[in-house]
């Protein structure tokens, strides 16, 4: 068997599409949604994915606004300044890049983003949303990921999906998004002995540890989904998964590549998340 590529760039194309027209109508009704992103720093990886981000806002039509604050900014200076995006009507989306500076609680940071505006879906009031099922923003990597199965017709229900890694921003959310559509979900992560025991009864294999190229042909059952979510460097410097893609897609049925699969998903989906905002606020009006 070799697997069908699923490619996160032609996916996200089409969703982009159908998101500038409905970013169209919300401007012409006096709402041009608008996405504010916070920048700490001088991180390379995280000034190219903010980049990245302003870019898709303002090819569909998006307001985006950047805020760049020293690597040394003091905490509350952080908190102030999501605290008067919140109160900013011309701003539907907030996020801050992660990972910030080892002096700023993440967790506060998070926190002081009002729910309503929380495109990242990162807020434990969305959190809870999410896993209680209820109607929210859904962390952007998982949620893509979620779309990259719809888009491919592959069944979740019944079916067991097998996470590797349990980050709170992808591992954990990506987990119970399966769950909410019925698969039946374990959970592994960098402690878990003998791992491929695990992994090669999934049917639905989601690889988010963090290590390159660790999830090899012995990890993984013939014909399974194998979704990577890995964003690594390998001996070359070269771009590359948690997955070795040479030794995987002859034994899979379905499978991400990267760079060109999650990724590229993320920012679509962050999209999708700030027009919904806008979408509320206009609910809201009428
Ligand atoms: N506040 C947030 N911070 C971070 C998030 C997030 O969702 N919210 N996720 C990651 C980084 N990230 C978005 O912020 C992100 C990572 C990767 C990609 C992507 O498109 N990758 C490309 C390759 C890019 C390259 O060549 O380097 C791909 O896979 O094709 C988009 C967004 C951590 N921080």
């Amino acid at each position: 068997m070799t697997a069908k590529i699923i490619d996160g760039k032609e996916i996200s194309a089409k969703i982009r599409k159908e998101l500038e027209q409905e970013v169209s109508a919300l401007t012409e009704a006096g709402i041009k949604p608008g996405l504010a992103v916070i920048l700490v720093g001088n991180n390379q990886a995280s000034r190219t994915y903010v980049t990245s981000k302003q870019k898709s806002c303002k090819a569909i039509g998006m307001k985006s606004l950047l805020i760049e604050l020293p690597e040394d900014v003091e905490e509350q200076i952080l908190l102030n300044k999501i605290a008067e995006l919140n109160s900013q009507n011309d701003i539907h989306g907030i996020l801050v890049q992660l990972p910030l500076p080892p002096h700023i609680s993440e967790e506060k940071v998070i926190e002081t983003i009002s729910p309503s505006k929380d495109v990242d879906g990162f807020h434990p009031v969305n959190i809870g949303k999410m896993m209680t099922g209820q109607d929210t923003f859904l962390p952007c990597t998982p949620f893509g990921v979620m779309q990259m199965l719809k888009h491919e017709q592959i069944a979740v229900a019944g079916k067991h999906a097998v996470i590797v890694g349990r980050s709170n921003i992808v591992g954990k959310p990506a987990g119970q998004l399966l769950l909410n559509e019925n698969a039946t979900v374990t959970y592994c992560h960098s402690k878990t002995p003998d791992l491929a025991t695990f992994t090669k009864k999934a049917d639905i294999l989601v690889a988010a540890v963090g290590r390159a190229k660790m999830i090899t042909a012995d990890y993984i059952k013939d014909g399974a989904v194998v979704i990577d979510v890995g964003m690594n460097r390998d001996e070359n410097g070269k771009l590359c998964g948690d997955v070795d893609f040479e030794q995987a897609a002859p034994k899979a049925g379905f499978i991400t590549p990267v760079p060109g699969g999650v990724g590229p998903m993320t920012i679509t989906m962050l999209l999708y998340n700030t027009v919904k905002s806008a979408k509320n606020v206009l609910n809201n009006r009428n």
